[in-house]
C-alpha cells in the first residue's frame, strides 16, 4: 500500500463525453489496462513510474458509456509481471475481457495454464525504453516459444527508431505478432518516408503481422481540437494522426485492432476524453465494413476465435 502516482502524471478523463460515432454491435476495445487498487495488487518494485489506481469496475463502465462489448486488457509495466490484477479482471468479467500478460522464463507451465484458463490469450514484449530497462531477447525468444502451443500470441511495444534493429527479433517470432499504437510513428515525418515505410514494409512482407490504430494522443503534434467537444469533419481530433492509421487500415483491413488506452498512463500534457478518441475512428476506419473489421471482426478472431 501508500502507493503514490507519478507527480505530475494526469487521471484520466472524469466524465468522457458520449461519442457521436455508433460503435458496431459486438466492438471491442483492445487495449486498455486495469491498476491495482495497490493495497490489494502492489505496483511491481522495479516499475518506472506509479499510476493511479484504475479499477476493473471503472473500466467496465467506460466499457458500457461508450458502447463496447468486450474488452482486450494488456499487462503494463508498472505492474511488471504480477498479473493478478490483470486475471482478476478477466475472470470478474464473466467471458467479456480477455488478457495479455507479462511474464518471465522462470514462468512455470502450470502458471500458464492457469492464466489461459482466466482468458489470458498473449504475452507482451515491451521495448520502450523509459519503461523497461532491459529487454533480453533470448528470453523472450524462449518465452514466445512455450506460448506458441497454447495458441497465444505475441504483443510488442517499441518506438519507431528502433524497428531497424528490432526487425530479425520481430521477424524470427513463430506467432501471430500484434504491434502497440503503430510502432509509434512519428507523425512530423512524411507518410511515404522511409521511416513510416519500414513499418509497412514490416506488415507488408510479414502477414502474421498485425498492429493497433491506437493512441492518436500520444503521437499527435497537432493535437485535441482547441475546444472540447468542438469536433467533427471541420476539425478532425489529432487530425496529424489519421493519415498513419487510415493508410494501415486500408492497406491492411484484417489486421488491425483498436483500443481506448484507458486509463491512458504517463499522460502528462493532456488527457484524452474517451469518447472523442471514439469519434476519431470513423476518420481512419471510413466504412461500415472497414469498422467492422477493425472493431469486431479481427479481435474477436484473436482473442475468442471460438466464437468466430
Ligand atoms: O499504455 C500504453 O500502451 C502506453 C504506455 C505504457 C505502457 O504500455 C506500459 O507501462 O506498459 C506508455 O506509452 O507510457
Amino acid at each position: 500500500g501508500g502507493f503514490v502516482k507519478t507527480p505530475g502524471w494526469l487521471d484520466w478523463y472524469d466524465g468522457p463525453s458520449q461519442p457521436h460515432f455508433q460503435l458496431p454491435p459486438g466492438a471491442v476495445d483492445a487495449h486498455c489496462h486495469v491498476f491495482g487498487p495497490g493495497e490489494r495488487f502492489p505496483y511491481a518494485p522495479e516499475r518506472k513510474y506509479t499510476p493511479c489506481d484504475a479499477s476493473k469496475e471503472q473500466l467496465f463502465a467506460l466499457r458500457d458509456h461508450l458502447g463496447f462489448a468486450r474488452n482486450v486488457i494488456v499487462q503494463a509495466t508498472c505492474h511488471g509481471a504480477d498479473n493478478r490484477a490483470l486475471v482478476d479482471a478477466c475472470v470478474a468479467s464473466g467471458g467479456r475481457a480477455r488478457g495479455v500478460a507479462t511474464v518471465r522464463r522462470s514462468v512455470t507451465d502450470a502458471e500458464l495454464q492457469t492464466l489461459h484458463s482466466a482468458g489470458v490469450r498473449g504475452v507482451r514484449f515491451n521495448f520502450v525504453k523509459r519503461l523497461v530497462d532491459f529487454t533480453p531477447k533470448d528470453e523472450l525468444l524462449e518465452i514466445a516459444q512455450r506460448i506458441a502451443p497454447l495458441g497465444w500470441h505475441v504483443v510488442v511495444y517499441f518506438e519507431a527508431q528502433d524497428l531497424p534493429e528490432l526487425w530479425d527479433f520481430f521477424t524470427a517470432l513463430p506467432t501471430t505478432v500484434v504491434v502497440d499504437h503503430m510502432g509509434r510513428p512519428d507523425v512530423r515525418k512524411p507518410l511515404d518516408g522511409p521511416e513510416f515505410g519500414l513499418f509497412v514494409r514490416l506488415l507488408r512482407e510479414h502477414p502474421n503481422i498485425w498492429t493497433k490504430v491506437s493512441c492518436p494522443e500520444r503521437l499527435s503534434v497537432s493535437g485535441p481540437p482547441a475546444l472540447p467537444g468542438r469536433c467533427g469533419p471541420e476539425q478532425p481530433p489529432y487530425a496529424d494522426v489519421i493519415p498513419f492509421a487510415r493508410h494501415l487500415v486500408q492497406t491492411f483491413p484484417d489486421r488491425v485492432l483498436w483500443g481506448t488506452d484507458w486509463p491512458h498512463p504517463n499522460l502528462k500534457d493532456h488527457m484524452p476524453d474517451d469518447g472523442l478518441l471514439v469519434d476519431f475512428i470513423p476518420h481512419i476506419a471510413p466504412t461500415p465494413e472497414l469498422q467492422r473489421k477493425l472493431l469486431v471482426d479481427n479481435p474477436m478472431r484473436l482473442y475468442w476465435p471460438e466464437e468466430c
